[in-house]
């Protein structure tokens, strides 16, 4: 849908807020605040979705993630901002509309089925219009979520993942404009998690569907979103795409809410920073500056060539570090090894691929993957 003058005329979008011609997100949110007892929970948070783009609210508990979800729903009032769906104002300045005039769906972690109704009944709940039309919607949502021969079950004779699954197609079948999600796989085993966020995901994208997901697992955001607006104490602190906000974190908070990270110290002199693994170009840090650099365990490299018996590295290698083996964990997938450094005793831990599982104490060269590393003032 692309917005005309036809639509600014009829008061649908505001004169300015988008250009003529660009696609209308589906659910735009704007200034998003709210405070509970004098203490701003939520502040100043701004969302664009666009049909078929699942954005995820991610950040630790007590952010504020699920209070802006309950404000787009409508069960929660707003402070200030506004809320737009598909062009219509939902919540501004002396509005608030219910959340059944706001076109969404809502799945949460404890999404009840009605236990007295049949699936097929639970599915059709919300559907209005002619029989036939309902029962065709239920039958194809059914098969959609792969659970057509449940149709006269009862919710009791069905699994939680079962159970997920008659919750995602109840939430779709009156086709939301918007569906809001909060937590909702965080109630199903390890196992099952993954089938069922991917199937999740393949029918919302049908559907075409703008999808807000509450997480507050980095693994599930990466995972569903085409988005991340990464939250902290109210406000987003960033947003993108998954890949740049784990390749470019804005801080070092937000590198450390993704992974395990090495925190490399030094002060800045001259645009420049020593480290054991030699100079860092550290530009915009004052001469005196304390200076971090960060680095993810995966791009901390073990030299295995050299091996800890070979040379010295030559001006060449420059960036190779020798450090001892403190401790070697096997985490399956993967081996985290920690190092205490020669140079400084600081302490460092890599990820190996596979089993590695080196005698503690043994001397090995590390390399680091500069065009990994982030740099952040650091603490005086
Ligand atoms: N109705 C309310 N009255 C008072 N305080 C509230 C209310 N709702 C939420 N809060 C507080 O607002 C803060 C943010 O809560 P919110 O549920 O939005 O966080 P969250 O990021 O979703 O966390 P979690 O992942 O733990 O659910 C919390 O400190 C919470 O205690």
């Amino acid at each position: 849908m692309t917005v005309t003058a036809k639509d600014i005329g009829k008061g649908k979008a505001e004169p300015g807020q988008f250009e003529a011609g660009q696609a209308v997100p589906r659910l735009e949110v704007k200034g998003l605040s709210r405070s509970f007892a004098g203490r701003a929970v939520v502040q100043d948070v701004a969302l664009s979705v666009a049909p078929g783009q699942v954005t995820c609210l991610l950040g630790p508990s007590g952010c504020g993630k699920s209070t802006t979800l309950r404000m787009i729903a409508g069960v929660e009032t707003t402070d200030a901002g506004e809320i737009w769906i598909d062009g219509q104002r939902m919540a501004g300045p002396g509005l608030h509309l219910p959340p059944e005039r706001r076109g969404i769906g809502m799945m949460f972690q404890d999404f009840a089925l009605f236990p007295h109704l049949t699936v097929a009944q639970n599915v059709s709940f919300g559907l209005s219009g002619p029989s036939a039309a309902k029962a065709a919607r239920v039958r194809d949502l059914l098969e959609r979520v792969g659970l057509a021969s449940f149709a006269s079950k009862h919710p009791h004779q069905l699994s939680g993942g079962e159970q997920q699954r008659i919750a995602l197609a109840r939430a779709l079948a009156p086709r939301p404009q918007v569906m809001l999600m909060d937590e909702p796989f965080s109630g199903l085993d390890n196992r099952l998690r993954d089938g069922i966020r991917d199937a999740t995901l393949e029918i919302l994208k049908e559907e075409r569907t703008a999808v807000v997901l509450v997480t507050h697992e980095p693994d599930e955001a990466m995972r569903m979103a085409d988005e991340i607006a990464l939250m902290r104490g109210g406000r987003i602190v960033q947003s993108g795409a998954p890949y740049n906000i784990y390749n470019a974190p804005v801080d070092k908070a937000a590198a450390a809410f993704f992974s395990d990270i090495n925190v490399i110290r030094g002060t800045s002199k001259g645009a420049l920073t020593q480290t054991p693994f030699g100079e860092f170009l550290t530009p915009g840090h004052a001469d005196g500056a304390p200076v971090e650099i960060i680095i993810r365990p995966q791009h901390l490299k073990i030299d295995f060539d050299r091996g800890g018996r070979g040379p010295l590295p030559t001006p060449q290698d420059g960036t190779a570090a020798r450090g001892r083996v403190v401790r070697a964990r096997y985490l399956g997938r993967e081996s985290l090894v920690e190092f205490e450094m020669e140079a400084d005793g600081s302490r460092l831990t890599a990820s190996v691929p596979g089993v590695f599982m080196p005698q503690l104490g043994r001397a090995l060269w590390l390399m680091i993957r500069r065009d990994r590393c982030f740099v952040f003032p650091g603490q005086r």
